[in-house]
């Protein structure tokens, strides 16, 4: 990984080109394709959404631009290739309008494209940089964000720590739109953009003790209400 470090964050770790064009794009377009089943599926059921409670450290709570106590969620199942069933917890709204979120814990859980084009080649790079082993048997998380256009900008995620169950390292890859990630500490905030193709690992003191957060961006012109903007990808182990 040629990667950058930041002396003052410790186990933050920018990889701007981990992906190239080509693999973005393919990445784009299968998660945008989950998305429509998503919604699809949460469309058709029926009842209330469920209430889920995501635990964050009070300093984030307290926050101007916090993460609110209880969320609403549905849980889907979805199948994918030979009938393999796969089961995620799908938040059409995370916190903020405009942004919606599916969860999907555990290797079982993974969509197929995830598990085939994606974890493969992160965990030979988590294994080279020493976190794990290459034969290690590893859990795997993962966090599909959408964020939709509102009022003129393509919606954020304001600040917070990922929670605990999220892994022992998480990482965001910036698979379609350049953005702007801030993380903070007390009042030392430091600006991150990631260009489309970046891999951020955030393990150690930066993914738990430092906040982080991705801001809103102008959105392109002549776009339509509520068309998902961005797709981020969020990877975690344990
Ligand atoms: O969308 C991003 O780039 C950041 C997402 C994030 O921080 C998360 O899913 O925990
Ligand atoms: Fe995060």
């Amino acid at each position: 990984m040629p990667r950058r470090t930041f002396d003052h964050i410790p186990g933050l770790f920018l990889d701007t080109d981990y992906f190239v064009p080509e693999q973005c794009s393919e990445l784009v377009r299968q998660s945008l394709q989950l998305y429509e089943r998503l919604e699809a599926t949460v469309g058709r059921a029926e009842g209330p959404l469920e209430k889920a409670h995501i635990p964050q450290p009070a300093y984030v709570r307290s926050a101007e631009h916090n993460l609110k106590s209880a969320e609403h969620f549905a849980r889907v199942a979805l199948v994918e290739e030979k009938q393999r069933a796969i089961r995620c917890e799908y938040f059409p709204r995370y916190g903020e309008d405009g942004h919606a979120l599916a969860y999907f814990q555990r290797n079982a859980n993974l969509p197929d494209f995830v598990a085939r084009d994606l974890v493969p080649g992160v965990h030979g790079m988590v294994a080279a940089e020493g976190f794990v082993g290459l034969d290690q048997e590893l859990t795997w998380k993962l966090t599909m964000n959408f964020y939709k256009r509102v009022n003129g900008k393509v919606a954020g995620f304001p600040f917070h720590v990922d929670i605990p169950a999220n892994g022992v390292v998480t990482m965001i890859l910036n698979v379609q739109r350049e953005v702007l990630f801030q993380i903070a500490k007390e009042e030392v905030v430091t600006d991150i953009p990631l260009p489309v193709g970046a891999l951020l690992l955030l393990s150690g003191e930066s993914r738990y003790v430092w906040k982080h957060r991705v801001l809103p961006t102008d959105a392109p012109a002549g776009g339509t209400a509520n068309a998902i903007e961005r797709v981020s990808l969020v990877l975690g182990f344990q």
